[in-house]
């Protein structure tokens, strides 16, 4: 068996973030590989009218969970889901609650977190800083614990090109962060963010880094690990490929791309996106969990869980596969083909986004209003465009990772462990991964019916017709004004039009020769 599922086996684990997309599928992996762990207690805040009761169940039964639910079916009497708010003081945890988890768990995976870029300051500082700093204080007083691993994000000193596998202090110290913010108000916060965010692009990034932070500097006398993924995409072979159920950034692309909204991309395409799978990222924080409170290395280490420097996945080959997986799984109502252009500089930015977003919103708003519905293709276009501009300094860039320890860590697993917990992503063929995505969106993201593709696909084609033959009177119209306005235009079609017509004279000639 293999060594880092025997840990777990009989563990009481305490995830934060598990109904988050990553908290599922660590979720789902602990069940499947050590199916006799003790119990995992889940933090969890009632949302959007569900009980904790409801929450659970829903997570319980969805495809993700198919294969526990016959491995372990008592699966729901080994989840203790605990009412908590982290963003409140003390989490809202009830006494008896949190004596239970202060005497009994021995194995923090810390995920939750607020991951849109857009957040103000104090709801991603009280997130992502003061409730990290709480979990490190109750972690403290927990005897049996054995480790506590954070998930940050490598994205979390993305001003640097080049990142290694250690904490790059903020010029501000979190602790001044936190105390500025109990007594500022919004209006001074929203005033201060960009000076305090400095290089970083959003409140997301900053306050992960001063996460990471406080990790270093509250968890000393812990057995204390971070993990940092890149961009996290769906499962790439475990439970089964494809699966995913958040809406995140590159996904918002996929989907805008995919229903022919967005052909213009803000990429280089010689640049590298740095997808990971879900799966690959879980294996890595559940051997890092093993390795830590097993091993218990001296110093607190961070582990990248990133692709682009052993299996580099580039812009244009992205592009190029998106489109072709698109055609083969086409996602429903679309407004055009999918097409993708890359390009990150200004001019050609502007060209393509007049040329092919807005003058197409326009005219298909005006084909709207002639048919007597109600335009609004052009206020989704714009809609798409500020949600996507959110996301450009992420995909006009590149960065590089080393992974030093990440290596360290999987020369340390038997060959078993290796397979059960695989975090190598040097065989991932990329071309799959995208079909997948594609397949993970369309069934798990929107909802749609596999047997609807040969309907789309045939739409698809009258799209093509339409567009061939509106560029081919568009092309006639702009030579008929042509040769209507100027001479040397005119000179141009009849040297053409005699150069076609003595072609034809001679090949019917010699065909008669012939004859
Ligand atoms: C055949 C020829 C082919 C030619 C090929 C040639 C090759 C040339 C090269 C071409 C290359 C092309 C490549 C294509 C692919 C490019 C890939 C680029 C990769 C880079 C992508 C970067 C992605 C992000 C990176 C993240 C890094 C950080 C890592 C982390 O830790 S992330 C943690 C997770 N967080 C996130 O992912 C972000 C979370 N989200 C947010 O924070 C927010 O959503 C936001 C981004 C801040 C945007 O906020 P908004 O308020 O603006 O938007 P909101 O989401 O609230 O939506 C507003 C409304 O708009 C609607 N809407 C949004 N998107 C869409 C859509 N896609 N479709 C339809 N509608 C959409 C949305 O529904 C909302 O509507 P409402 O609910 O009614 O209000
Ligand atoms: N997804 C990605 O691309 C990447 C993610 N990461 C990191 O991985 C971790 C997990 O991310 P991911 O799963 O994608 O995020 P999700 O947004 O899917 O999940 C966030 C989780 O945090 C919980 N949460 C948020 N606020 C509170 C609160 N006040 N009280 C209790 N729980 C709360 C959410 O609970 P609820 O369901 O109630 O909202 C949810 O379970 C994060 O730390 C993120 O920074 C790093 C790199 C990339």
């Amino acid at each position: 068996m293999s060594t880092i599922a025997a840990y777990y086996n009989n563990k009481s684990i305490l995830i934060t973030g598990a109904t988050g997309f990553l908290g599922k599928v660590l979720m789902e992996k602990l069940f499947r590989s050590s199916p006799d762990l003790k119990v995992i207690y889940i933090l969890v805040r009632p949302k959007s009218g569900q009980t904790l009761q409801q929450r659970v169940f829903h997570i319980l039964n969805c495809e993700l969970f198919k294969e526990v639910r016959e491995i372990c079916p008592n699966v729901q009497e080994k989840i203790r889901a605990i009412y908590a708010d982290l963003s409140q003081d003390d989490f809202a945890i009830s006494k008896e609650d949190m004596e239970e988890l202060l005497s009994c768990t021995n194995i923090i995976f810390h995920c939750a977190a607020t991951v849109r870029f857009d957040e103000p300051l104090r709801s991603a500082v009280q997130l992502n800083v003061v409730a990290t700093q709480k979990l490190l204080l109750m972690a403290g007083q927990m005897p049996k614990l054995e480790a506590f691993i954070h998930l940050s994000t490598a994205f979390s000193n993305c001003y640097r090109k080049h990142i290694d596998e250690v904490i790059y202090p903020c010029p501000v110290e979190p602790k001044k962060i936190i105390h500025s913010m109990e007594w500022l108000d919004d209006a001074i916060i929203d005033e201060i963010t960009p000076k305090l965010i400095g290089d970083r692009p959003n409140t997301y990034t900053y306050s992960k880094a001063l996460g990471e932070m406080v990790v270093q500097q509250e968890g000393e006398k812990l057995n204390i690990a971070i993990v940092r993924p890149s961009i996290v995409g769906p499962t790439w072979q475990e439970p089964f490929p494809g699966w995913i159920d958040t809406m995140n950034g590159i996904s918002k692309i996929i989907i805008a791309a995919g229903k022919g909204l967005l052909q213009l991309q803000a990429v280089e395409p010689t640049n590298v996106v740095d997808l990971i799978p879900a799966d690959t990222v879980i294996n890595l924080t559940l051997a890092v969990g093993w390795y830590t409170a097993v091993h218990r290395p001296k110093t607190m280490l961070i582990y990248h869980s990133t692709s682009g420097h052993i299996n580099p996945f580039y812009c244009k080959e992205m592009g190029l596969q998106l489109t072709a997986t698109l055609e083969k799984i086409p996602l429903e109502k679309p407004f055009r083909r999918p097409y993708t252009i890359g390009t990150t500089s200004t001019i050609s930015k502007q060209y393509w986004n007049t040329v092919s977003h807005h003058a197409y919103a326009i005219i298909y708003d005006f084909y709207l209003i002639l048919t007597g519905r109600k335009p609004r293709m052009t206020k989704l276009l714009n809609r798409i465009l500020k949600t996507i501009s959110k996301l450009e300094y992420f995909s006009s860039q590149s960065w590089e990772w080393t992974t030093y320890n990440t290596e360290m860590l999987m020369s340390q697993l038997s060959p078993e462990d290796q397979r059960v917990f695989n975090f190598d992503v040097r065989h991932l063929n990329w071309s799959q991964y995208m079909e997948n995505y594609v397949l993970g969106i369309k069934k798990y993201l929107l909802k749609e019916d596999m047997a609807g593709i040969p309907e789309v696909k045939q739409h698809l084609r009258r799209l093509r017709n339409i567009y061939y033959f509106f560029n081919t009177t568009l092309f006639l119209i702009a030579c008929r004004l042509l040769i209507a306005r100027s001479q040397m235009a005119r000179n141009v079609w009849f040297f053409i039009v005699s150069f076609c017509y003595k072609f034809l004279s001679y090949f019917r000639a010699s065909r008669m020769l012939k004859a």
